[in-house]
């Protein structure tokens, strides 16, 4: 496990995270030692890097498989999933306030009902995309509550579930999503350094990536400041979202973070899990965190009415900022 030694030379952030790189969990070390190199990721950089996650090759492979044979469809083809509003194919345009990118997309709801009516328009074999989809989604729904339940014994938190249990609830409103980044090289002419999908952090409470073996993906560390992540393909990239860090009363920060379509050879596919609570959950700091030295940081807020807010806005806009007390206050 690669996690910057409290006594390393290098003090400053974006210089630590540049030459030591991204923390790296093992999930096969021993259990304390992994929740508190966790908790410790999450107030650094509110990001991290999975590795011995237990998610089998087959189920991951199979969802490779999956995307690759709908983006490799004739556009009028994908074009039946669409639009995304939000959920369903979408190309170049991201949202609904103007946002554009490099990126074509499948946006779905987790729940096993719209998997399987959404997969008569996606697949020619619907049956075996849904069986496909759902197998990926529970072993990344079980792995995201893990980690989540890492987290509440890093923090000393009594219920172990707190966290999880937004996620593990039949309601809750989780979305998958497969990005594929056309390559660039067609483009090299008029610009090699086209937005993939541009800066934003995510609304959610913990989501978890993983790609193919093509980079374009960096976290930003500090205001301008951005850190190329190198892919890997064994690997699942964590990061918090904005519920978690409401949920953390700000102790951990949700990583803004961004995809680039420069100078690669060949296209770059995604898939992400966000683990989202339900629209009725009500989001507020928990107890154990709020204290009279750090009183709460947010005011009490439903997923609905933060998703509401989030597809208001842009996607580089601060919204957790709309529900911090002092924002209020002001
Ligand atoms: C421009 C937008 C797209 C987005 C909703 C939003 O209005 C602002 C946040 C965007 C984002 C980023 C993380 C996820 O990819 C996403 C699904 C989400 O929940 O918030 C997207 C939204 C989207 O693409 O629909
Ligand atoms: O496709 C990627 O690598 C990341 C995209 C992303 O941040 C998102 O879909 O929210
Ligand atoms: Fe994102």
């Amino acid at each position: 496990m690669v996690v910057p030694s409290p006594n390393h030379p290098i003090h400053n952030q974006k210089e630590r995270i540049k030459s030591i790189g991204v923390p790296v969990i093992d999930l096969s070390n021993k259990r304390s030692i992994v929740s508190d190199s966790i908790v410790k990721a999450c107030e650094e950089y509110g990001f991290f890097k999975v590795i011995n996650h237990g998610v089998s090759k087959d189920i991951i492979s199979k969802m490779e498989n999956e995307g690759h044979d709908f983006f490799a469809k004739p556009s009028l083809e994908k074009l039946k999933a669409g639009p995304a509003t939000p959920l369903g194919y979408g190309i170049k345009n991201i949202g609904f306030n103007g946002d554009f990118g490099e990126v074509e997309y499948l946006l779905l709801h987790t729940n096993p009902l719209s998997i399987s009516q959404r997969s008569k328009s996606i697949s020619n074999d619907p049956i075996k995309f849904s069986n496909v989809v759902n197998d990926y989604i529970e072993a990344v729904r079980d792995l995201t509550c893990e980690i989540l339940e890492l987290i509440a014994e890093g923090l000393w938190v009594p219920d172990k579930s707190i966290f999880s249990k937004l996620i593990r609830d039949v309601d809750s409103d989780s979305i998958i999503r497969i990005n594929h980044y056309p390559s660039s090289l067609q483009h090299m002419s008029d610009n090699n350094n086209r937005i993939g999908f541009g800066a934003h952090t995510d609304p959610q409470i913990l989501n978890l990536l993983r790609s193919n073996d093509v980079d374009g993906f960096q976290i930003s560390v500090e205001d301008g400041v951005w850190v190329p992540v190198p892919s890997d393909p064994a690997a699942f990239y964590v990061n918090v979202g904005d519920a978690l860090q409401a949920l953390t009363n700000g102790r951990f920060s949700s990583v803004k973070h961004r995809v680039l379509t420069n100078s690669n050879k060949s296209a770059r596919m995604s898939m992400i899990y966000f683990g989202t609570p339900p629209l009725h959950a009500c989001i507020s700091p928990i107890p154990e965190l709020v204290t009279p030295q750090k009183p709460s940081q947010y005011r009490p807020f439903t997923w609905d009415e933060y998703k509401k807010a989030t597809y208001a806005l842009r996607l580089s806009d601060h919204r957790l900022n709309l529900f911090s007390v002092q924002q209020q206050s002001e």
